[in-house]
Formats: structure tokens, sequence, C-alpha cells
């Protein structure tokens, strides 16, 4: 068998309620999940689930409180290196120009300056932004924003890409464009990906598998589905294929109680 590329094993994570010491939350509890080299897998889950807190634990940001998370086959020890994040909210740094914000993983990691700037050029051309390596974030679209942080989290060609939410606050032409920008990439360098959304519709479309939580406290896989379109494929014209109905139909309805439950929750808390 393949070394997954990245594996979360028996995780629990419990969190001690910092206004009341007494009181704890386990938001995920119990969860066993593997990427393999060049895998695009999908999370979903109603909101608030702990969608968000198991990537956290696989990028090593957060120990879990139990179980043991493997990067190809050695436990993680601290941030896992072999990983790039690309997170839900703005990451970029508001006083560094496009270009000086996607080099600074190459500037941390000592690439000499004028490599680093030659390859955040090349890289912000291949995200559809050359020529605008001079502008400031505030000076951008968001999509553009997303395109920058896109470069900034692949310049570094990591083996193993956690994206958590990466397109949620795009609308829906751009959000189809630069899903398809993602799989295109994917598509050349085959990458592992733990790609998190809420959004079925997306999972379904980006991914080789799509991974059900379930609702919380407990949050833990409740349903497995591989995905059988053809590659390539583009986002929005995959979504006619009888298959993806199909698909569609069997995972929303393991999902859809879920989403109930955890609406429910939000409206009481
Ligand atoms: N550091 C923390 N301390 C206390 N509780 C936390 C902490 N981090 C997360 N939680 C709780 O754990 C649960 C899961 O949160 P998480 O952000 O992982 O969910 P999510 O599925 O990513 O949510 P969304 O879909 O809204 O982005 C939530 O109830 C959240 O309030």
């Amino acid at each position: 068998m393949v070394e997954a590329a990245l594996s979360l094993e028996g995780i629990t994570c419990t969190f001690v309620s910092r206004s009341t010491p007494g009181q704890r939350y386990t938001a995920v509890q119990d969860t066993t999940l593997a990427v393999a080299p060049g895998e695009f897998v999908s999370v979903v889950g109603p909101t608030g689930c702990g969608k968000s807190t198991l990537l956290n634990v696989g990028a090593g940001l957060l120990p879990p409180s139990s179980g043991t998370v493997k990067v190809f086959g050695e436990p993680l020890r601290g941030i896992n290196r072999r990983a790039g994040y690309m997170f839900q909210g703005e990451a970029l740094l508001p006083w560094r120009s496009a270009l000086d914000n996607v080099t600074a993983g190459l500037e941390f990691a000592n690439v000499p300056r004028e490599q680093a700037q030659e390859e955040g050029r090349l890289w912000l051309k291949r995200v559809g932004l050359g020529g605008f390596e001079s502008r400031y974030p505030h000076q951008m679209s968001g999509g553009m924003r997303k395109r920058t942080m896109l470069a900034q989290t692949l310049i570094r060609d990591p083996d193993i890409i956690l994206m958590d939410e990466p397109f949620s606050a795009l609308d829906i032409q751009t959000r189809q464009l630069m899903e398809n920008e993602v799989l295109d990439l994917w598509m050349t360098k085959r990458r592992a990906v733990l790609f998190i959304t809420h959004d079925l519709d997306e999972a379904i479309a980006m991914s080789d598998r799509v991974v059900v939580l379930s609702a919380g406290p407990g949050t833990h896989p409740i349903g497995e589905f591989a995905i059988d379109l053809p590659r390539p494929r583009d986002v929005a014209e995959v979504r006619t294929d009888p298959r993806f109905v199909e698909l569609h139909a069997a995972i929303w309805g393991v999902l859809r109680e879920e989403v109930l439950k955890g609406y429910a929750q939000q409206k009481r808390a």
C-alpha cells in the first residue's frame, strides 16, 4: 500500500473554556482520515463542526488532545513543514506588494532575493497576475488577493496543500475561474490536497474523494465517497454530468441531517 502523504489517526480535540475553566468542548472525536500522495480530498460538514480544527491539526498548528498525525509515515512534531496552508480569510501583509507577499515564504527560507523575485514573478503570471507585481493588497480585488494567496501558498511547492474554504468570499463566477485554475495547477503537479469546504458542489467538482463529517460536538466522519468523474474537469460543466447529479444526491442524503443539526445548534447558541 502507498504511504499516505498525510494521515490523521484517531484524532480527538477537546477545548477548555477560557471563561469557565471546568467547561470542556470536544469538537472532534476519534477521527481517522488519510490523503494519499497526489490525491485531492475534500472534507464537507455543517458549519462549526470542526473542519478547520482538523486542518489545523494536519498543519501542526494545533496539537490534538489524542491521536497521531503522520506525514509520509513520520509522526508530526511541531509545524508541518511539508505542507502549504491557504487560509479562509485574508492572509496578505498589507504593507507588502503582491510580489513581496508571494516571495515572503522563500525569503523566510533564505532563498536569495533575486531568485525569489524571479520565481515570484513566474508564479504571479501563473495565477493570471502578470503585470500586477507592484500592487498592494488594498489596490486589488478580492479575487486578485485570493490569486496572490494561491501563488504565496504554491511557490514553495509543498508536497501537501491544505486549503480552508479558500474561495468562499468570492462571487460565483470568480470562484469557478479560481477552482478551475487550482485544478489545472494540481493536474500538472499532482500534490496531495486536503480541501475544506461547506459547498458540496465545489467538493464534488474538485475532488477524487469526499469525506462527510457529522455535526458537533464530537465530530467524526460519517461517509466517504469516491468521485469517479473523468478529468480534466471544468467545474461549471461537470455539474451537468448525470453522474455528478447522482453523487450529489447520494452525499446530500448523508449530509442533510447533519446540516440541519448544525443549524439548530447555531440558533440555540
Ligand atoms: N481554540 C478554540 N477554543 C475553543 N473552542 C474552539 C477553538 N477552536 C474551535 N473551537 C470550537 O470547535 C468547534 C469547531 O470549530 P471549527 O472552526 O473547526 O469548525 P468549522 O467546521 O471549520 O466551522 P465553519 O464551517 O464555520 O468554518 C466550534 O464549536 C468552535 O467554536
